[in-house]
């Protein structure tokens, strides 16, 4: 191990390359077994994840629109990241500025705060770190904003995000999510497992709090859901291309399952109105509890995403395990 390890780390790198229309960078990362991630600067959103078989694994819109200028929207598909704010809770743009925001390369990183011996972060693996840092406006402004985007050499993605509250700053409070557009065959022939029994907030519902039947969740109508205090484990199976999704998480209680369906996909206009059946967003998230912190403290949250073939699930899932 220790010597596939060195190899790797050997050829382990990234290019910065610009992006199709020429005016947002984008990171692209591989590694040695050809599976590969693009991270664009605007937003610093995910934008691709592909296995060694060169299949991509997450959604993104055919009429999704590419970032024209540093105001432009997050794009519709990939990973973005809401902060500090999700939804509509709260006075800012829907899901916070972060994802609209023109983020940069953070070539020097500070340690974690409490090192974990056993966390193997950075190693054997391909990543970048992005910084955000407020605008003059931003409310709240004491922020520093670190994602690290990496792929390891079993084609594993992890997004560490690290918010620190710098010293001298107000104390702010925000919630967070990792929106997570999952590509599937049909949105019809998916169950996601591991939110059984939990309550949740129904967003179709004004936000009213339910409780979840006990079976695996399958989709037949839109869906908008936030799962709360779920287990660190949550699995989407994909029967048709006997897939299964892994999310494994850290730091975000709660996983918000949305499906905007038939109706409201005619509604967005950089959607097209099938596309809701190749989709399905399921985001690691902290949303119900949102996070305070005082100046000098620092949060961190990781979500870590494993594409494997769902008969690997059946056999060695369990999701209440501690996969960290
Ligand atoms: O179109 P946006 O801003 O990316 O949001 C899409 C959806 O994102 C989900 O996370 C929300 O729960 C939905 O309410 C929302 O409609």
């Amino acid at each position: 191990m220790g010597h596939c390890a060195a190899i790797w780390e050997q050829r382990a790198s990234f290019e910065l390359t610009k992006d199709w229309n020429g005016i947002d960078e984008v990171v692209v990362l591989r590694n040695p077994k050809g599976a590969s991630v693009r991270v664009s600067l605007h937003g610093g959103q995910v934008m691709s994840w592909r296995n060694d078989r060169g299949e991509e694994l997450l959604f993104t819109s055919s009429k999704a629109m590419i970032f024209k200028s540093p105001k432009a929207k997050a794009m519709r598909g990939g990973i973005s990241v809401c902060f500090p704010q999700f939804g509509k809770c709260g006075s800012l743009e829907q899901h916070g500025f972060a994802r609209n925001r023109v983020w940069a390369i953070d070539h020097n990183p500070p340690p974690p705060p409490n090192p974990n011996p056993n966390d193997s972060t950075s190693l054997g693996k391909s990543f970048i770190d992005l910084i955000l840092k407020p605008a003059q406006e931003d409310r709240p402004h004491g922020f520093e904003l670190r994602l690290r985007v990496s792929l390891a050499l079993d084609g594993n993605l992890t997004l560490i995000s690290r918010i620190r509250n710098i010293k001298n700053a107000k104390p702010f409070s925000f919630s967070f999510a990792y929106h997570t557009h999952l590509s599937v065959s049909d949105i019809s022939e998916v169950r996601i497992e591991g939110l059984e029994t939990l309550d949740y907030l129904d967003n179709l519902c004004q936000g009213e709090r339910f409780t979840e039947q006990g079976d695996a969740i399958t989709f037949e109508s839109e869906v908008d859901r936030v799962y709360l205090s779920s287990s660190q484990c949550v699995a989407v199976l994909d029967h048709e291309k006997k897939r299964t999704y892994i999310m494994r998480k850290q730091g975000l209680p709660d996983v918000v399952v949305w499906n905007p369906w038939e109706k409201k996909s005619r509604l967005m206009t950089d959607f097209g109105d099938e596309e809701y059946k190749q989709m399905l967003c399921v985001d690691g998230a902290a949303i119900e509890k949102s996070i305070t912190l005082k100046p000098g403290e620092e949060w961190t949250g990781r979500m870590e995403l494993a594409a494997v073939p769902s008969s690997f699930c059946c056999d060695n899932l369990d999701p209440h395990l501690n996969y960290f």
